[in-house]
């Protein structure tokens, strides 16, 4: 492991580092643990993050529904998913009927109650925070809590092919008009002190499943800057899309564009690399 030459106020990202780095995460290491390493050996934590975060980790494998590219439709267990768009690299798929119109209407009328203002993760502690980038409601299910989200979420299992343990409990936004989810990552930045602790609850985010619950009457697509696209939220159809590096390299930067009128509800399943506790 290569060793800083200077203090830490004048440490800057060396080849060798970058090198060393790179080696580790092929082989398989943590992102975390490599941090530790890079501390340990003198390394300023401003510095070994930003090596971090500017070197992409080794992918990993990531739920994707192996028919998706020969097939019109998946099966889903209960029922079949007509495919509508599909995209590789990054991997992208537009679902439709995932969910019928009673399921969708039974998760708002569960969740209408509990709404409260939406949080982002705060990346600096591990914890929540309100944020301006986020104007939605939410609330989150547990796991299995009722019997619609347990039928739904044996569902999205079978479709992707991950145990539904991995997944984290369902979570329900409501979006009024003017309110939006300005573009983010989904996956939690390796390079953040306050990542250690979410990973702890079952690994990194992998993949993302947006169900649409009720459609606005105007605005609120889900947006993919990098990718220029645009998925129309229509109830009962999902867009599902996977990052096997968290990384911006994934392209999977994505968004819910303002609501002009009228209100979106949606329903997002996070996917994660183990049993999510
Ligand atoms: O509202 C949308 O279409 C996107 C939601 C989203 O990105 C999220 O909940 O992480
Ligand atoms: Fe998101």
């Amino acid at each position: 492991m290569p060793t800083p030459a200077t203090t830490a106020q004048h440490q800057t990202i060396t080849r060798e580092l970058r090198q060393w780095i790179a080696s580790q995460t092929a082989d398989g290491h943590e992102r975390d643990a490599v941090l530790q390493a890079m501390l340990t050996a003198g390394w300023s934590h401003q510095v070994a993050s930003e090596a971090l975060t500017e070197t992409p980790s080794a992918p990993v494998p990531v739920p994707w529904p192996a028919a998706a590219c020969s097939s019109l439709r998946l099966d889903a267990g209960d029922r079949q998913v007509a495919i509508s768009t599909v995209m590789r690299t990054p991997d992208v798929l537009v679902l439709e009927d995932l969910l019928n119109d009673e399921e969708c209407l039974a998760l708002i009328a569960a969740a209408k109650p509990r709404l409260q203002r939406s949080l982002t993760v705060a990346l600096e502690t591990g914890g929540e925070e309100v944020h301006s980038d986020r104007t939605s409601d939410g609330m989150f299910f547990t796991r299995g809590e009722n019997a619609v989200v347990a039928v739904i979420e044996a569902r999205i299992a079978k479709l992707l092919g991950w145990p539904v343990e991995n997944g984290e409990g369902l979570q329900v936004l409501r979006y009024g008009p003017g309110t939006e989810y300005k573009p983010h990552y989904d996956y939690f930045d390796p390079a953040e002190p306050g990542t250690a602790s979410i990973l702890a609850r079952g690994g990194q985010r992998l993949a993302t499943l947006i169900m649409y619950l009720q459609e606005p009457d105007q605005g609120g697509a889900t947006v993919f800057p990098d990718l220029r696209l645009q998925v129309v939220p229509r109830r009962g159809s999902a867009v599902f899309f996977s990052y096997s590096q968290a990384h911006p390299c994934s392209q999977t930067l994505h968004g819910g564009m303002p609501v002009l009128a009228g209100e979106k509800w949606i329903a997002t399943k996070w996917l994660r690399e183990r049993e999510f506790s």
